[in-house]
């Protein structure tokens, strides 16, 4: 493993140039993979081990919209594509894809197929670090790790597919053949891995549940919406506002943020931008902190975990969560976005040839 600087922190981290991807095929080389679901994680990761030679094989309930994609995706019924129970006895490793709710559910029925030598693989730490929640107690004889994907299972694809590749970080919590740690890495670089950072399956969760609920969702929503409020409210209209609060950021800001860092971004705004900024920052850290130590504090007690699996076990969740959607998406400010996404160039371009 290769130990990289971060800002004065060493760490470890696998690349692909340590970890070829012929290296991975190498490894895998006698296994089944048995992607259990095919939501939006299962099929980022099914397609992409499919496309870099992996044997891989999907499990997935037969009548549901998910094996209909799968179909349509190129895994074939009864040769690539199965009930979830028969792939789970195929499979020597189990890629557990399912919701982390629904993980719950079906985990008796995987237990049963988890046989001496064996591997258990998530995408997330939920299920092992919440165990009292879960009850996902995995049995001695098997390995059990992950890869976490630090992204939409969506642009896991879509990257893939551009030659790109999602970091993505691994964990290895029993290493029952001796083996773990080539197989895990192994599947983080067939899966399409960009790099893979070392972590441990409570840091995952702790730190996922954070960043979900913080910067990455909850939290940009929030500023988003206080922002644009306010603009409202003095009287500037939705396209203004939407303009000055999103727009910019995803299109034209954020893009340099991700290429070269904050302060080249600030440096390519003007200078009455960048005296503004720098001004303006500390007092956002300082007023957002107290909540983000809230939010911590809300995932290390078990309450956000709990809270997602009590709202996501009852039978009509898929239809309030629908709904919550939709409240957003009707809201002004994301109906004013729709208008001004339609707006841009490259839309419209695709709006008339269609
Ligand atoms: N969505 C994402 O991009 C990311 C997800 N993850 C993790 O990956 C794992 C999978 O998440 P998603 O792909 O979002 O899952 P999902 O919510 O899309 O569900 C996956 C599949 O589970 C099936 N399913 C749901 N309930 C079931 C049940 N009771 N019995 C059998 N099948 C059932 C659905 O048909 C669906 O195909 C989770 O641990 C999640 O935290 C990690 C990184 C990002
Ligand atoms: C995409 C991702 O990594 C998230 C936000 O943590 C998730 O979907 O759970
Ligand atoms: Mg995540
Ligand atoms: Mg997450």
């Amino acid at each position: 493993m290769a130990q990289l600087n971060f800002g004065g922190t060493e760490e470890n981290v696998v690349t692909r140039d340590e970890f070829p991807l012929s290296k991975a095929q190498e490894v895998l080389r006698n296994e089944t993979v048995a992607v259990i679901g095919y939501g939006v994680q299962g099929p980022g990761q099914a397609l992409n081990q499919k496309d870099n030679g992996i044997n891989v094989i999907v499990g997935q309930r037969k009548n549901s919209k998910s094996w209909d994609k799968a179909v349509s995706d190129g895994f074939v019924p009864g040769e690539t594509l199965f009930e979830i129970e028969e792939a789970l006895e195929k499979g020597t490793i189990i890629c557990y894809l399912l919701s982390d709710a629904a993980q719950i559910e079906l985990w008796p029925t995987v237990q049963k197929h988890l046989t001496p030598g064996k591997a258990l693989y998530f995408s997330h730490g939920f299920g092992i670090t919440f165990k009292e929640q879960t009850g996902i107690l995995p049995p001695a004889g098997v390995d059990v790790f992950l890869v976490a994907p630090k992204g939409s299972g969506t642009s896991l694809r879509r990257m893939f597919l551009q030659g790109r590749g999602l970091n993505s970080s691994f964990a290895i919590f029993q290493d029952a053949t001796g083996k773990a740690w080539e197989r895990v890495v192994a599947l983080g670089i067939a899966v399409g891995s960009g790099y893979l950072f070392e972590t441990d399956f409570k840091k995952e969760v702790y730190s996922d549940l954070t960043g979900e609920r913080g910067t990455l969702m909850g939290c940009i929503q929030g500023i988003f919406a206080a922002q644009y409020d306010v603009l409202r409210s003095k009287g500037h209209t939705p396209s203004e506002a939407f303009n000055e609060t999103v727009e910019e950021l995803t299109q034209s800001l954020m893009p340099l943020v991700a290429e070269n860092g904050m302060d080249w971004m600030y440096a390519n705004c003007s200078t009455t931008a960048q005296r503004g900024a720098l001004d303006w920052w500390k007092k956002f850290r300082d007023a957002t902190k107290p909540v983000f130590e809230e939010l911590y504090e809300s995932v290390a007690t078990g309450k956000e975990s709990q809270r997602s699996i009590d709202s996501n076990s009852q039978p009509d969740y898929r239809e309030k969560l629908n709904a919550e959607l939709k409240e957003l998406r009707d809201s002004e400010l994301w109906q004013a976005g729709k208008t001004v996404r339609s707006l841009r160039p490259e839309n419209q371009a695709i709006e008339s040839i269609s």
